[in-house]
């Protein structure tokens, strides 16, 4: 799947995750009055709205994007129904050859991740059949626990051809409050990173290992010394827009030859509609604006991070 990835990331020349975030908030109202008018004004209602709206985004962006990274707690909040919501966007977007990271962050004793592996990327055997779950392409995995944690995913994408990203170093304010402290004199996430190469080494893909690796936008003198700590390994960079991460900070994510990480905007892209610069598309044309704002994002990149190499 790391191949699949990166052939689609050279094609469509955008190394761009379009974040599958959906808020009841960011969803235009025609959407929600016939959901509602459809399914009743409850968490059917709600999940239905969430789905046309996921739909029209992902039917106004997918021949320009490689991946797409449904967040998993944005459908969890809405229980069943919002489950129901987030596999029918894994499958829809898997239609649509889009590659589909599932960011689920599990990460637990041994027994309890080979669970989440086998749901979210294998099957479960069942009689002389194979059922499988959730089926993303990719998931993301807190390494926190330890390497039981990690090893069960590790089997499951070796025997899927499937990949996971480890969280190395979050995006977020306080994410420096644990992973940032010193093992030895050297910060945690580096330890992390380490490790992260070490397992990406025994499971490669042609040029790059289906292990891969999360380290926000936001911490860029970070993101230098870990892509040099990881070099096979892909970094999935959440944090560029809403969170304030800079097209002019990607650089030093990527490797000279112009691969090595993909960059995920959420609300930046989904809610475009409601920033300034898009009011002219209207609610009505909210997938339009999603549109062009992945379109002004791959430029932003572009001009920021390669036409300069
Ligand atoms: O694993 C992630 O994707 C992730 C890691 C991280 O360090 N920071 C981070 O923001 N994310 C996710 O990336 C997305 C960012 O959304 P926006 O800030 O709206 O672009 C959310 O789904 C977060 O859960």
């Amino acid at each position: 799947m790391i191949n699949k990835l990166i052939n689609k990331i050279e094609q469509l020349k955008a190394p761009i995750v379009v974040g599958l975030d959906p808020m009841l908030s960011y969803i235009p109202d025609h959407i929600t009055k016939k959901a509602y008018a459809e399914f009743g004004e409850n968490l059917k209602g709600v999940a239905e709205a969430i789905w046309q709206y996921n739909k029209d985004i992902i039917d106004a962006t997918y021949d320009l994007i490689p991946a797409v990274k449904p967040q998993i707690a944005m459908y969890e909040q809405f229980g069943i129904e919002g489950m129901i919501a987030f596999q029918k966007t894994v499958d829809y977007c898997k239609e649509k050859d889009l590659v589909v990271i599932g960011d689920i962050k599990r990460g637990d004793i041994g027994s309890t991740s080979t669970a989440y592996a086998v749901g979210h990327l294998g099957g479960v055997k069942i009689g002389d059949k194979t059922f499988a779950g959730f089926n993303e392409d990719f998931v993301t995995v807190n390494p926190y626990l330890g390497s039981d944690g990690i090893h069960p995913f590790l089997d499951v994408c070796k025997e899927e051809k499937k990949g996971m990203f480890i969280l190395v170093k979050t995006s977020n304010p306080s994410s420096g409050e644990f992973q940032d402290q010193l093992v030895d004199g050297r910060p945690l996430y580096e330890l992390v990173g380490r490790k992260v190469a070490e397992w990406g080494e025994a499971h490669m893909g042609d040029s790059y290992s289906y292990i891969g690796a999360v380290v926000g936008a936001t911490y860029p003198e970070m993101g230098k010394v870990l892509r040099r700590i990881m070099p096979k390994s892909y970094i999935l960079v959440p944090g560029y827009g809403a969170q304030g991460g800079k097209a002019s900070d990607l650089a030093p994510y990527f490797n000279k030859d112009g691969l090595g990480a993909i960059i995920n905007s959420s609300r930046g892209i989904i809610a475009a509609y409601k920033q300034p610069q898009y009011q002219q598309f209207g609610e009505t044309n909210f997938a339009d604006a999603s549109r062009q704002a992945v379109i002004d994002m791959k430029e932003d990149l572009y001009q920021s991070i390669f036409a300069n190499k």
